[in-house]
């Protein structure tokens, strides 16, 4: 039987596992399977906690999309994994030292019941989102049935491609986000997200995810949507940004310096499940 936790950041799901104390041995399928909402426990990502390679980090965490592919980048996720040790007694200090697929990460467990993640540098060329294109630009065009859509793109440990959109209810979040998703233009695909800007402090975003579709809230695309607005001048930091699941707080100072996410993370269940 895998054990395992139930968790959430603002409705975006996992099934956190400790991989350390167990031996987990999860194929493509099995993931599949894990994350279905009527055949298995059903989540957004998989989170696998690992012993870390090196005495510079604490942990080393994996991350898979509810379709079972293993991606580097996770902001709500990687909110849930610092609760998750901590509450686990993995660890006795509030600050965590992770590894991940992108790369270290810092986690500060807050006082006020929130995690404060540093998720690295934004990176733009376009061979680093990847993004099929002659040169980095501030905003892209992207044909899709017809319509031109305009779109920043960045990563932030993962591909991600922002449209502006004048209200974020009425976008074709499935409709363009399941072409965008899949698009030739990413060639490790891409999470899309719709922004609609507010003021220069405070913007709306749906993302519908690369590997899983539309969540309730996804903490890189929240952070994404801060660095593109950022970029294009319709934004300042610190950035609220407002999802369907509920607010995460940016906070970025600029090229070349990382990007910083705060936002609950909560604890909803423990469970076993034959695999
Ligand atoms: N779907 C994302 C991974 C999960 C990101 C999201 N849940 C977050 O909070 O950042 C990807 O394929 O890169």
């Amino acid at each position: 039987m895998l054990r395992f936790t139930k968790m959430q950041g603002l409705g975006n799901d996992f099934v956190v596992i400790d991989a350390i104390h167990q031996t987990v041995n999860l194929d493509e399928a099995a993931l599949r399977r894990l994350a279905d909402r009527h055949y298995g426990i059903g989540c957004d990502q998989i989170l696998l906690v690992e012993p870390p390679a090196s005495d510079e980090v604490d942990f080393r965490y994996r991350i898979f999309n509810a379709d079972g592919g293993e991606v580097s980048q996770c902001g709500n996720g990687a909110r849930c994994f610092a609760r998750f040790v901590r509450e686990k007694g993995l660890i006795d200090r509030d600050e965590i030292r992770v590894e991940t697929a992108a790369g270290r990460m810092v986690l500060w467990l807050e006082a006020g019941g929130e995690v404060r993640v540093e998720m690295g540098v934004p990176r733009h060329a376009p061979a680093e989102v990847p993004l099929l294109a002659d040169r980095e630009r501030s905003v892209y065009t992207v044909n899709v049935e017809g319509v031109d859509w305009q779109f920043g793109a960045v990563s932030v440990g993962n591909p991600h491609a922002v449209i502006t959109v004048a209200d974020v209810d009425e976008a074709p979040v499935a409709r363009v986000g399941t072409v965008l998703e899949r698009h030739e233009l990413f060639p490790e695909r891409a999470n899309i997200g719709f922004m609609q800007v507010l003021d220069l402090h405070h913007a709306r975003l749906r993302v519908y995810e690369r590997g899983t579709g539309e969540t309730l809230a996804c903490g890189s695309g929240a952070c994404a949507a801060a660095v593109v607005g950022i970029l294009q001048g319709t934004l300042e930091s610190p950035v609220r940004i407002d999802l369907p699941g509920g607010t995460l707080r940016i906070g970025w100072q600029g090229r070349g310096t990382p990007v910083y996410l705060s936002g609950p993370a909560v604890t909803v269940f423990e469970g076993r499940m034959a695999t």
